[in-house]
């Protein structure tokens, strides 16, 4: 028998409430994406996720990390925040509009020193990074199908015991019986995931599926 709970809302509003709680300047970074691009708000990390990834880059010590798919940045807030003193955040992303929302929100939070965007399709910027093992940790929330180059482009350059963690792994459960072109990339790219011996991998049931890779 499965011990998962399905999440009600009101008990999902209590998974959120007892997380670490977004700030002001989260809340604040939240409402102008609703305001700004109702269409696309919607893709934004959610709080508990956003919470996660400050709580794992903090886990890692992480002084080297990159975040594919940045838009107006709440998920890259979360990761600077819990960087090490001297840790560096690259990301990528090829929306100028969407990232220049994320700019002024880095430099709110006081973070923007330790920030780098580069703007242009991720499947050619990442091949600019350094080809060594240098990365603590790798974010991949963008476009679904770019996901197999992303991981093929990042893996390499992860350290040992380094962490990539993928968003949308569940496609709001359309994994199973996948109804679109990003659906079945996903599936797909989850089976490619799992037979990588590269890596040792969980499917975190978090908001809509969060995979955590660890580099042997
Ligand atoms: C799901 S959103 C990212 C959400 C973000 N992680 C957050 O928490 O707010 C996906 C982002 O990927 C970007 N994107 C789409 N195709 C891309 C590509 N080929 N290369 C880089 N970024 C891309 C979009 O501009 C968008 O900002």
């Amino acid at each position: 028998m499965s011990k998962s709970l399905p999440l009600t809302p009101e008990l999902h509003a209590y998974v959120v409430a007892h997380g670490s709680a977004p700030d002001e300047v989260m809340g604040d970074l939240v409402e102008e994406t609703l305001a700004a691009l109702p269409a696309q708000a919607g893709m934004r990390v959610a709080p508990e996720q956003a919470a996660f990834l400050t709580f794992l880059t903090r886990l890692l010590g992480a002084r080297q990390a990159v975040e594919v798919g940045t838009f107006t940045g709440l998920s890259s807030l979360a990761i600077a925040r819990g960087l090490a003193e001297d840790g560096r955040l690259t990301c990528f992303d090829i929306s100028e509009e969407y990232t220049s929302i994320a700019r002024r929100y880095w430099a709110r939070a006081g973070v923007a020193d330790r920030i780098e965007l580069r703007i242009g399709p991720a499947g050619e910027t990442l091949r600019e990074l350094p080809r060594d093992r240098h990365l603590d940790f790798a974010f991949i929330d963008a476009d679904k199908s770019g996901y197999p180059v992303y991981w093929a482009e990042l893996v390499p350059r992860m350290r040992p015991g380094g962490i990539v963690a993928v968003d949308n792994t569940l496609r709001g459960g359309r994994v199973l019986a996948p109804q679109s072109a990003d659906d079945r990339a996903i599936a797909a790219f989850n089976d490619e995931v799992m037979a990588d011996v590269r890596v040792e991998t969980v499917l975190l049931p978090i908001a809509d599926g969060l995979t955590l890779a660890r580099v042997r």
